[in-house]
């Protein structure tokens, strides 16, 4: 692959990079089977002019959308380089190739956050390089200075790459506790953390393709699982709920009440089970919402990728303040690229540590 000299200031390399993860990210929970991406052109002096997101699976790419805005605004001429979180895809799936249209525009420089990790759709890189006449290709994991951005687009991709790669989505815990470490909230109540914490696990379910949960909690509690604290977005396919239930207590009518609710429904007999039944419906990342006894499941079959604990201090010494919300991840976690989401964070811990 070509590797020619790099034509744009790297500090608006990184811009663009934020300005494409930031659009990309406000699809998250909209693209799937596809990914989160997006993109940025840049004119000859490294300002933006236009950036853009994939939106939905057979709607077009990211890299398409930006180069069909920046027809529209006749500022198309005028793009010299695009940053592009994901690499430009190199076949005709539900849309064209990227990496054609990029090819046949005015851009001679790509800037990719991180490879495709989809095998049929790889290889656009190499393809963008060998166009005749010339084209500058860079991969950001290569410049310490966009250390930041190729992490991010990898957070960004991660569900997706753990679906085509493992075949299993990826799984995120939402755990609520109080002061003393209970689940459980007072009697009457249905939740006890702040208003930060029901938007931060509104945010997640916005974001992920899919719920996992259990009869405990359907029966305890029988959750809506709709997104109510945080806009929805208004485009996306139904999304999966898959109920555990290994002694067959939740009635079938609540299958149908849910679909009614804009459900999938999925019903597994074993939890260990959930992650490949998910992938094989499309679903990238899946939440778990639950009580004691399926989070001590998940825990002892060592499934989760990322744990989010929402830890409410309800005792003297802490009163006044808001919850703790902290997040474990093995992998970086898509969570640290939702905005709003990134900032309720009290703590983010890479961790390979199996929990036991
Ligand atoms: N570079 C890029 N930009 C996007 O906006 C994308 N959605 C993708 N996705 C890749 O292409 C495959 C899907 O292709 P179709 O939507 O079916 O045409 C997907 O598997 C990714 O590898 N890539």
């Amino acid at each position: 692959m070509q590797s020619a000299d790099v034509i744009t200031d790297l500090k608006q390399v990184a811009a663009a990079f934020d300005s494409a993860i930031a659009e990309a990210a406000r699809f998250m929970g909209a693209t799937a089977p596809n990914p989160p991406v997006g993109c940025a052109l840049l004119d000859d002096e490294g300002e933006i002019l236009v950036t853009a997101a994939h939106h939905r699976a057979g709607t077009p790419h990211a890299e398409a959308r930006a180069l069909a805005d920046a027809a529209r605004l006749g500022v198309l001429h005028r793009a010299r380089s695009a940053v592009v979180t994901l690499e430009p895809c190199n076949h005709t799936g539900r849309t064209p190739p990227c990496s054609e249209a990029l090819r046949a525009s005015p851009v001679r420089e790509v800037w990719i956050g991180a490879a495709d990790p989809h095998h049929l759709a790889a290889g656009g890189a190499a393809r963008l390089a060998e166009r005749p006449g010339g084209m500058s290709v860079h991969f950001a994991a290569g410049h310490p200075a966009l250390a930041a951005q190729h992490e991010s687009c990898r957070a960004l991709i991660g569900p997706f790459a753990s679906r085509v790669t493992r075949g299993r989505c990826r799984i995120t815990v939402k755990q609520a506790l109080d002061g003393q470490g209970s689940m459980n909230p007072p009697p009457g109540r249905t939740t006890f953390t702040d208003s930060g914490s029901l938007r931060l696990a509104h945010l997640l379910r916005r974001a992920t393709d899919a719920i996992i949960t259990g009869a405990g909690t359907v029966l305890a509690d029988n959750p809506r699982f709709t997104v109510r604290h945080v806009p929805d977005h208004r485009d996306r396919a139904p999304r999966l709920l898959a109920l555990c239930d290994r002694r067959g207590r939740v009635p079938a009518a609540w299958d149908a009440e849910m679909r009614s609710a804009g459900f999938h429904v999925l019903r597994v007999r074993d939890l260990a089970d959930a992650p490949e039944r998910l992938a094989a419906h499309g679903a990238n990342w899946a939440m778990v919402e639950g009580g004691p006894a399926l989070l001590e499941a998940v825990r002892a079959a060592d499934m989760w990728d990322d744990w989010l604990t929402l830890r409410h201090h309800s005792d003297d010494q802490h009163a006044g303040m808001s919850d703790l919300r902290d997040l474990a991840c093995r992998s970086p976690s898509p969570l640290t690229v939702l905005p709003e989401a990134a900032a309720l964070l009290t703590s983010v811990t890479p961790t390979s540590v199996t929990q036991g």
